[in-house]
């Protein structure tokens, strides 16, 4: 089978790699992990979760090879339960036990696995990855009794899972129109990125933020980030006093809004994505906007 070019397992999964690794190092994020240390958490910091995205690679390139020109099937979604479930053990074997990126490799295993499986855009990426999340996977634990299952069941948080069967709708609806809007306003990149993470946080019910910090913590969040995007965003003097506040807000009550910044990854994904009707951007995974490579020689990637 081949992956429509320019892109192969190991483009695919050094994009995904790239964009967990920029959004680690994107500066300065409420309460969660970034270059100036560990947010919210007292367990993680920058250096651990670029180590914990490096561990993740082999997890990616093989979702990438099993799903290249597969049929959107239980066996192929079982496949990609069982090669998660791996890639969340190498994940803690290179964090000494830290759940550092467990909901970023549900999500971007699922969109890499659609557009290795031939989606040839980023909604019909979102549109796979939903149907691949919706197939049941009878080798899947019955109970994990997970933070995201605990909220699930007290607020009714649809969670990490209820955003990949819905398409992805605060990456394709939410992230990435807002970080094209704010690039289009001519704000930096960091500040374009950032903007895109306070508008997901802004309307994201976060599990991670449920389970810390319950009702009145989501609404914190929630509330705290759109005011940063009403006082003109992260690129703007009084939106960048808003983050600040905010940030300071989030660490004092170990708020950390993880699925937002899974999100935030899987919309950088696809942004670097190197579709094959698009401009050639092989090996742009990790500075994506900064360079253009002409696209890489068609590679066979059999089952
Ligand atoms: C679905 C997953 C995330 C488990 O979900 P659950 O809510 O039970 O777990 P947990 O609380 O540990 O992690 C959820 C994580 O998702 C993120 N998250 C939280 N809320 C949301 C949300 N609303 N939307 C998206 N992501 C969110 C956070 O990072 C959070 O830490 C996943 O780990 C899983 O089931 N993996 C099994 C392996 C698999 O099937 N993989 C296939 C593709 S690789
Ligand atoms: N920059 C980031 N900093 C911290 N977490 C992030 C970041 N980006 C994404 N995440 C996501 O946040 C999640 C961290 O989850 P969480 O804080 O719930 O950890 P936990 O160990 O399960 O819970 P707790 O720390 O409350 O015991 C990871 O699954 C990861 O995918």
């Amino acid at each position: 089978m081949t992956i429509t070019p320019p892109t192969t397992p190991a483009v695919l999964a050094g994009t995904a790699v790239g964009a967990l690794a920029e959004e680690a190092l994107l500066s300065p994020k409420p309460g969660l992990v970034d270059r100036r240390g560990g947010g919210a958490h007292d367990d993680m910091d920058l250096p651990l979760l670029l180590a914990s995205a490096e561990a993740l690679r082999p997890a990616f390139e093989r979702i990438a090879y099993v799903s290249a020109g597969a049929t959107t099937d239980v066996g192929l979604r079982e496949e990609l339960g069982r090669v998660g479930r791996e890639g969340e053990r190498a994940m803690t074997r290179a964090t000494g036990g830290v759940n550092t990126h467990r909901g970023a490799l549900w999500a971007l295993g699922l969109l890499v696995a659609a557009v290795a499986g031939g989606a040839g855009d980023e909604r019909a990426a979102a549109r796979g990855a939903a149907g691949l999340a919706a197939l049941p996977d009878r080798r899947a634990p019955e109970e994990t009794r997970s933070h995201g299952e605990r909220a699930m069941s007290r607020y009714g948080s649809p969670g990490a899972r209820g955003e990949a069967t819905a398409a992805f709708p605060h990456v394709i609806e939410v992230a990435l129109p807002r970080l094209r809007h704010s690039r289009a306003a001519g704000f930096a990149e960091e500040a374009a990125r950032l903007d895109a993470l306070l508008a997901v946080m802004s309307l994201l019910d976060d599990t991670c933020v449920l389970h810390r910090g319950g009702l009145d913590g989501l609404r914190a969040v929630q509330a705290g980030a759109a005011l940063v995007l009403a006082e003109g965003g992260a690129g703007s003097a009084r939106g960048r006093e808003a983050l600040m506040a905010l940030d300071g807000l989030l660490r004092e009550r170990r708020l950390s809004p993880g699925g937002s910044g899974d999100l935030l990854a899987a919309a950088l994904f696809l942004d670097m994505v190197p579709w094959p009707g698009g401009p050639a951007r092989a090996g742009q995974e990790v500075r994506p906007r900064r360079s253009a490579r002409p696209a890489q020689e068609v590679l066979s990637c059999r089952r």
